[in-house]
């Protein structure tokens, strides 16, 4: 949506807004112009953003508000060196100027140029100057955004901003989204050439669009490449359309991912994880994983590291039995040492009849349906973290479903073995089976995604510091609402109390 056409009326120099001065008008975007401006205080330098509400239609207004609350409450609640803060909002008071009477000041940090700006500069080919720098600020920026759980949305070089002394800065929360468990809603706004190649095939519902972090990772992927190469995007095309149809293109497997030779390899290898085809190959590398490579990069450290690609190792090895082409493939799936590998390394069989199960592992003697074994003990050796074991899943497998693929409870839209909700097991579906599909109604899909899922909330509760015992009944209590509740809380939620203990009381039984 494009609110103005034509060119918008500025403010007049010396104009006040609260406590700053406008100065010049810097640049203008759809939604209003940037002026320059200065503290009455001590004349120090900011940026005032001025967005227009006249002669918008009702729906515009609304549009318009939405951005501004977002980009309000965002700034609020996710205050990084790495993204630009919004310090103040104002309503301009000026009868005497039709047009602009009404309109909203957003105080910010003043930048000197965009990435876009330096791109635009620099000659196509080569790096711009600082690249390694700019892309770790950035990814840092980013890993923070979504640690507080948004999703950027929109990232690209004209929303980085560079700073006098050097700061860079990531902007235009506008489209910002705050994330609902495993995803977010933005409204359909965003930039083509930014967007990652599941963004076409996915419908707009009344609440825009669903996004995940994965996608400002994809984003950062194209972004990365142009900053490596001054400004070349990473598929071929005249046009920001014809750019997308190639993403779309590679995304099906039709044709390769040809990245700029020029880029030394192992940032080019991170370009590439960065633009993994799908969501699920894109989910291990995190923006603070990337923020870790590069720092490894710039340091002169080369090769993986060995402490990030937990997930990876999940994914990598999931997806190789499926057959699924991984950019990143090449990461070996990491094994915990121990009894479970020796289960997992024999096809995967549960302990040989009358011998003792090992920690973790489903006991011979217990309820667990002899053809979902495999299946369970598998997917749970994918992760690497020891919370998640055979035993584990299925405690949380019998008190869902009591081991019933055909389970249904319409009424809170959960269904299968594994109670998935259909919307939040597609964010996160694997083909658990390789029969080229990802059904939650399939229990080799459902629970190879289930492990992929506990996986994932437990090294959540890791980063957010909850206390290393609990993470077992943590765990448990995210999958039944989400990552968010359960660190906000800090705890197993009250409503999910009795399911936690259930599954606790279940797994105590295998574990004896
Ligand atoms: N805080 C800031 N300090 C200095 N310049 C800024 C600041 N924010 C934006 N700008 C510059 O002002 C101009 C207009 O920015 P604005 O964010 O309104 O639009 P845009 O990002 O160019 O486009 P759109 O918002 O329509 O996608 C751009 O040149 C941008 O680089």
């Amino acid at each position: 949506m494009t609110p103005h056409t034509g060119p918008s009326p500025h403010l007049p120099a010396g104009f006040r807004v609260g406590d700053w001065e406008l100065g010049a008008p810097i640049g203008s975007g759809a939604w209003g112009t940037v002026h320059e401006a200065r503290a009455l205080a001590d004349g120090s330098p900011f940026a005032v953003k001025v967005l227009r509400t006249d002669a918008l239609a009702p729906g515009q207004r609304a549009a318009l508000d939405e951005l501004v609350r977002r980009e309000v409450r965002f700034s609020r609640e996710a205050d990084h060196p790495n993204l630009v803060r919004t310090h103040a909002v104002h309503t301009v008071e000026a009868p005497e100027l039709p047009g602009l009477d009404g309109a909203i000041a957003l105080v910010m940090d003043r930048a000197e140029r965009s990435l876009q700006d330096v791109l635009d500069a620099t000659e196509p080919g080569r790096g711009v100057p600082g690249a390694d720098r700019v892309l770790r600020s950035v990814a840092a920026g980013l890993a923070h955004m979504h640690a507080a759980g948004w999703v950027h949305g929109d990232l690209k070089p004209a929303n980085i901003l560079l700073g006098a002394e050097g700061q860079v800065w990531l902007a235009d929360f506008g489209v910002a989204s705050e994330l609902e468990g495993t995803h977010a809603h933005m409204p359909p706004l965003g930039t083509l050439d930014h967007l990652p190649p599941e963004w076409w095939s996915q419908r707009t519902g009344a609440r825009g669009t669903v996004v995940r972090p994965t996608a400002d990772i994809w984003a950062f992927g194209v972004l990365a490449h142009q900053v490596l190469t001054a400004g070349l995007h990473p598929f071929p095309g005249a046009t920001a359309r014809a750019r997308a149809l190639a993403a779309q293109s590679y995304a099906r497997g039709s044709v390769p991912l040809r990245l700029e030779p020029g880029i030394e390899e192992e940032r080019r290898r991170l370009v590439a994880d960065c633009l993994a085809p799908d969501h699920a190959a894109r989910l291990p590398h995190t923006a603070d994983a990337l923020r870790a490579r590069l720092d490894d990069l710039s340091a002169g450290r080369r090769g993986p590291r060995r402490a990030v690609p937990v997930v990876a190792a999940v994914l990598a090895a999931v997806l190789a039995t499926a057959g699924a082409a991984l950019v990143w493939g090449d990461e070996p799936a990491a094994r915990k040492d121990g009894p479970r590998t020796a289960a997992s390394a024999t096809g995967t069989r549960g302990p040989a009849q009358g011998a003792p199960a090992a920690a973790g592992e489903i006991p011979a003697d217990s309820d667990v349906p002899e053809a979902l074994r495999p299946v369970i003990v598998k997917a749970a050796h994918r992760c690497t973290d020891e919370e998640i074991t055979p035993a584990l899943l299925a405690a949380m497998l019998k008190a869902e479903s009591g081991f019933d693929a055909d389970a249904a409870r319409p009424e809170t839209d959960e269904y299968g073995i594994a109670m998935w909700t259909p919307s939040v097991f597609r964010a996160w579906a694997l083909d658990g089976d390789g029969d080229g599909d990802k059904d939650h109604m399939s229990p080799p899909d459902a629970i190879t995604t289930m492990s992929l899922y506990v996986c994932w909330l437990d090294q959540r509760f890791k980063q957010a510091k909850l206390p290393k015992k609990d993470l077992v009944a943590l765990v448990v209590a995210g999958y039944r609402t989400s990552d968010r509740t359960v660190i906000e809380e800090r705890g197993v939620p009250e409503r999910v109390r009795p399911h936690v203990e259930k599954v606790l009381r279940y797994l105590a039984e295998y574990e004896r």
